[in-house]
């Protein structure tokens, strides 16, 4: 499928996907195949530097619900691992199921996680602006985290209780002092670097992405809370849950997967 100019992407119940990507030979998510992906020794440990005071709003976008950052200076970044530049952290925000059986977007050996964490930053050394490094090959580095259903996450649960106050599509509050450091799971030294794209449209193929090998941990009833925001506005006569709200896996097409640990 990758070898052809487009690239019949699955469909995706969430939302009625492009039929094809023009030129989309990276795409994400994807599977990791622990065997098939490389060490590389002279991958760095990411060094993340985030700023709480950077925290501004959280809304419901209709897609996933955005913890969204001041990206006017670098305050909150991310340097080191793959990256060649300094990235801007801009927003952060989360893929769930139904189910704590599945939810999360990439996978590992095709094990699903209930929940994915993505971090967006921009690379505010190449780019001024968010809108235009979205466009670019080596624009975005996405910083992916799995969330598995256990034990209560503390730092998580001041999130959680603003999730009633944005329930419908296009809500929004205020939402301060917030350090998404506190989502990182304690090794972020092991994780796997590919190029792939943004998982929801416009599908742009401009991510470096770093998935953490070490997960988070939840609680079901933190879960849920995720699970009780719609993807729906409030005047919309059907109100839908906002579930299931990940893309279907993306065709590796001959991508090597790095690892930074052997
Ligand atoms: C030009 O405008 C782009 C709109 C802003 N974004 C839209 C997404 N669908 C999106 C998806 C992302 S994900 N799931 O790949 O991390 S990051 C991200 S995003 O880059 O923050
Ligand atoms: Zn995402």
């Amino acid at each position: 499928a990758c070898s052809s100019k487009y690239v019949l992407s699955q469909m995706h119940p969430m939302w009625q996907e492009p039929l094809a990507i023009p030129g989309g030979d990276r795409q994400s998510p994807i599977d990791i195949v622990i065997r098939k992906s490389v060490y590389d020794s002279e991958l760095k440990p990411l060094v993340t530097d985030y700023d709480p005071q950077t925290c501004q709003q959280i809304w419901n976008n209709g897609y996933s619900f955005l913890v969204e950052y001041d990206d006017t200076t670098d305050k909150s970044t991310v340097k080191g691992g793959p990256l060649q530049d300094k990235y801007r952290l801009c927003q952060f925000h989360f893929h769930w199921g139904e189910s704590n059986a599945w939810g999360s977007e990439h996978t590992v050996d095709r094990k699903l996680f209930s929940a994915e964490l993505h971090l967006v930053h921009w690379n505010s050394d190449k780019y001024s602006l968010f809108e235009e490094a979205v466009m670019e090959e080596n624009g975005l580095a996405v910083i992916g985290v799995f969330l598995k259903v256990g034990k209560r996450h503390e730092g998580l649960q001041k999130l959680v209780d603003a999730l009633p106050a944005i329930r419908h599509k296009n809500s929004v509050v205020d939402f301060n002092r917030f350090d998404p450091a506190c989502l990182l799971p304690s090794n972020t030294d092991d994780y796997w670097t590919y190029h792939g794209s943004l998982t929801t449209p416009p599908l742009t193929e401009s991510v470096t992405w770093m998935v953490m090998k070490q997960h988070i941990e939840v609680s079901h009833d933190q879960l849920a809370v995720f699970r009780s925001l719609l993807f729906t506005a409030a005047d919309e006569e059907v109100q839908k849950g906002m579930v299931n709200n990940f893309r279907v896996q993306q065709s590796q097409c001959g991508r090597t997967v790095r690892s930074s640990f052997s």
